[in-house]
C-alpha cells in the first residue's frame, strides 16, 4: 500500500435478480455475500464502508460504517461512489460492488499503478471497462455532484468528463463474476469454499459473532414495581440506595457482657442490667460495670468492648474477665454492613436471594424491576414427534424445546411454546409472524444448515432480516441471527447438544443482556485433564467434562467420553464444558484445559 486508501462496497442498488433479495445479504458459503468481499479488501485499504439503502441495521452488524446514498430512488452507482467520496477520508477511494466476492488481493494495487496522476482508474477485464471497479480521487466529489444535480445518469458518461485511466486486469476474471441466479450462487459457493478446509470453511471466530449480536440488540426498558419475594431473579431497574445504616446500631456479636471503657483489668466489674436484643439498656456504663448482653443487642453507651461468656467468672451481680478482650471486640460497627447513601446495588442486577435479604434488611417492601423479557421458542422438523405420539419410520421425539424450556426457565424469561413446525416454508412463516406479535425474541431449531429442507435463513432473509454464520465453534457451527418483525431471532442448529451450546455460550449472554442485565460471562477455570481428548485443531470446542475431587481435595476434570452432537445424554452426564481453544491439537492426560462449570450453586 503506498498512499492512504479508504474503500466503499456498492450494496445500494435495487436487486432485480435474485427475487429482489438484497444482493450482500444473501448468504454463500454460510456467511452474507459481502463478508467474502470485506475480508478480502480489509487487507489493501485503510478505512472501508459500505454504501447500503436497505437492510441497514444488517449491513452495520457487520461491523463497518454504513453510508446511504443522498439522492432518492437509487439512481444507481454514481449516487453510492458519492457518498462513498463525501465520507472518504483518504485521498483516493476503491469502489467495488457486494456481490462479486472474489476480489484479488492486489486490486487497489493493480488500479493504484494505472492512477498516475489521473483522476479515475477503472477495471478493465479484456473485453470492456468494469465501470463499478474503479480508484478515484477524492477531487472528483464536486465534478460528481455537479453531474448527478445535473440529472446524470450514467457512469461512463461521467467517467468522460475525467482523466480517465485504464487498470488491465483481463488476467483476474475471477473480480467480475458475480452471481444473479442461484447456478452462479452455487458455483460460486464452491469457489470461494477452500477444498482443502472442507467441512471447516471460512468461519467466525465465536468471540466475534457474539461481539456483533450484541452490539446489535437493544435491552428492554419496561418497568414494573414487584413485591420483593416476587423480584427473585428479575433485573432491578434502579439502584437501590440505603436511607439508613445497617446495622443501624452498634451491637454485639457475642453472648456475653458489655464492659465499660477504662475498666482496671483485674477488676470485679458489676453488673447494672441487661441489653437483649431488641431490648437495648438505655443508661451509660461507668468504669466498673458491665450489661449482661445477648448478640444482636445493642451496645451501650460507654461500652470498651464485649467479653463472650464462656470468658469470665460470673456471679448473679458480678463478673471476673478471664480472657480481656481488645477494645472494640465483639462489636459490631453501625453501618458495616451498609453505609446510609451507599449505592447497595446497581440497576441492572439479577436479584439473587441473598440480594431479597439484603434490601428486606433497609426494610424496603417493593422494588422496580424490569419486565420479563418473552421468548417464543419452536422445534423445526418433519421428522420430530410429540412426547406420547407414536413414532413413525425415520421420525425422533423433539428434544430440543425441553432443554430450550429448562435453560429458558433458568433465566427467567417469560416463556411461548410454538410446539413443532414442519419443515414448509408456509408453515415456517406463519411460526414466524405468530411468534413475533407475541414475543421480544424467537429462538428455533434446525433448519439453519446447508440441508435442502433448511429454510429458516432463506425464511428470515425475505421477510425478516438474517446473518448467517457459520461459527469456529463445536458443536454448533451454524446460527442464524436477525429480526422478524421487531422480535429478535436465533436460529440454532438442529443437533441437540449443538442446541445447548450455542445456547449457552450466545443466546444467554444476548438474552441477559435483552432483559437489561449487567451480567459478567461465566466463570472458567483452569484445570488438569486426567483423561485424553480428541481435537481437530480449527473450531474451538465446547466438549463435555466432568469436574471430580481428588483424594487430596484439588479439582480435575475429565471428559464424559463420545462428544457427538446429537448424543445428549453427554450434557445431562457433564457438569461442565472443557473449552478448547481453535487452534488446540488433542489433548493428554495431565494438561491443563480450561473449564465452565454450569450452573451456580447459590443463586
Ligand atoms: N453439508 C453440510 N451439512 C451439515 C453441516 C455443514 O456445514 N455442511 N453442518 C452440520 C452441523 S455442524 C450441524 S450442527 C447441523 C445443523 O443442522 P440444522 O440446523 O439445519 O438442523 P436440521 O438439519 O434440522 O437437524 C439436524 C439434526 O438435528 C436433529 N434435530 C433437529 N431438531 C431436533 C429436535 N427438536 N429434537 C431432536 N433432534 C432434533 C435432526 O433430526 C437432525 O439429526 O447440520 C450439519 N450438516
Ligand atoms: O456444529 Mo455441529 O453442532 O458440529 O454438530
Ligand atoms: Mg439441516
Amino acid at each position: 500500500m503506498t498512499d492512504a486508501l479508504a474503500a466503499i462496497i456498492l450494496a445500494g442498488g435495487r436487486a432485480t435478480r435474485m427475487d429482489g433479495r438484497d444482493k450482500g445479504l444473501i448468504p454463500l458459503a454460510g456467511r452474507p455475500m459481502i463478508a467474502h468481499v470485506i475480508d478480502a479488501v480489509r487487507p489493501q485499504v485503510d478505512a472501508l464502508a459500505i454504501n447500503a439503502n436497505r437492510s441497514l441495521d444488517a449491513y452495520a452488524a457487520l461491523g463497518l460504517r454504513v453510508l446511504q446514498d443522498q439522492l432518492a430512488d437509487y439512481p444507481g452507482p454514481l449516487a453510492g461512489m458519492a457518498a462513498g467520496l463525501a465520507w472518504c477520508p483518504a485521498e483516493c477511494l476503491l469502489t467495488l460492488p457486494c456481490d462479486g466476492p472474489r476480489v484479488p488481493a492486489d486490486l487497489a494495487e493493480r488500479l493504484q499503478a494505472a492512477l498516475g496522476d489521473g483522476d479515475v482508474a477503472v477495471a478493465h477485464d479484456g473485453e470492456r471497462l468494469q465501470p463499478v471497479h474503479a480508484l478515484l480521487r477524492r477531487r472528483c466529489l464536486p465534478s460528481l455532484e455537479a453531474f448527478l444535480a445535473d440529472g446524470g445518469r450514467k457512469i461512463d458518461q461521467w467517467y468522460a468528463t475525467l482523466d480517465t485511466r485504464t487498470a488491465d486486469l483481463s488476467d483476474r476474471q475471477d473480480l467480475f463474476v458475480n452471481v444473479n441466479t442461484p447456478e452462479q450462487l452455487a458455483a460460486m459457493t464452491d469457489a470461494v469454499t477452500p477444498p482443502e478446509c472442507g467441512h471447516d470453511s471460512p468461519s467466525l471466530p465465536l468471540a466475534e459473532a457474539l461481539a456483533r449480536v450484541m452490539a446489535a440488540l437493544e435491552p428492554i426498558t419496561g418497568r414494573q414495581q414487584l413485591a420483593l419475594r416476587s423480584a427473585l431473579d428479575r433485573v432491578l431497574a434502579e439502584p437501590i440506595t440505603a436511607s439508613e445504616p445497617v446495622p443501624a446500631h452498634d451491637n454485639a456479636a457475642m453472648d456475653g457482657y458489655a464492659i465499660s471503657n477504662g475498666s482496671p483489668r483485674e477488676a470485679t466489674l458489676v453488673c447494672v442490667g441487661s441489653a437483649f436484643a431488641g431490648h437495648p439498656y438505655t443508661g451509660y456504663l461507668a468504669p466498673g460495670e458491665c450489661v449482661r448482653i445477648m448478640t444482636g443487642g445493642v451496645v451501650p453507651a460507654g461500652t470498651e468492648a464485649v467479653v463472650m461468656q464462656e470468658h469470665v467468672e460470673a456471679t448473679d451481680t458480678d463478673i471476673q474477665v478471664t480472657h480481656w478482650p481488645a477494645p472494640g471486640e465483639n462489636i459490631r460497627r453501625a453501618g458495616e454492613d451498609l453505609e446510609a447513601g451507599a449505592v447497595v446495588l446497581e440497576a441492572g442486577r439479577r436479584l439473587t436471594a441473598a440480594d431479597l435479604g439484603v434490601i428486606a434488611s433497609m426494610g424496603r417492601a417493593e422494588v422496580a424491576v424490569l419486565r420479563p423479557l418473552r421468548v417464543a421458542f419452536f422445534s423445526t422438523g418433519d421428522e420430530l414427534r410429540g412426547l406420547g405420539q407414536p413414532l413413525g419410520p425415520g421420525e425422533i421425539y423433539d428434544s430440543n424445546r425441553y432443554t430450550l424450556y429448562g435453560m429458558l426457565q433458568h433465566l427467567g424469561v417469560d416463556m411461548l411454546d410454538g410446539g413443532v413446525v414442519p419443515d414448509d416454508p408456509t408453515a415456517l412463516q406463519a411460526a414466524l409472524a405468530e411468534a413475533a406479535s407475541q414475543a421480544d425474541v424467537i429462538l428455533t431449531s434446525g433448519g439453519v444448515s446447508v440441508g435442502e429442507a433448511d429454510y429458516m435463513g432463506e425464511i428470515l432473509q425475505r421477510h425478516g432480516e438474517a446473518h448467517f454464520w457459520s461459527i469456529a465453534m463445536k458443536p454448533g457451527r451454524p446460527l442464524t441471527f436477525g429480526r422478524y418483525d421487531q422480535a429478535w431471532y436465533f436460529g440454532l442448529p438442529g443437533n441437540p447438544v449443538s442446541v445447548m451450546a450455542t445456547f449457552t455460550q450466545v443466546v444467554t449472554p444476548a438474552l441477559r443482556h435483552l432483559s437489561g442485565e449487567q451480567a459478567e460471562p461465566a466463570p472458567r477455570f483452569q484445570m488438569v485433564c486426567r483423561t485424553p481428548l480428541r481435537k481437530k485443531p480449527g473450531r474451538q470446542e465446547f466438549q463435555r467434562g466432568r469436574i471430580v475431587t481428588d483424594a487430596d481435595g484439588s479439582m480435575q476434570v475429565e471428559s464424559v467420553g463420545r462428544q457427538g452432537s446429537g448424543m445428549l445424554r453427554s450434557m445431562s452426564a457433564a457438569n461442565c464444558f472443557i473449552v478448547l481453544p481453535a487452534d488446540q491439537g488433542d489433548v493428554e492426560p495431565g494438561d491443563w484445559v480450561s473449564v465452565e462449570p454450569f450452573g451456580r450453586p447459590i443463586r
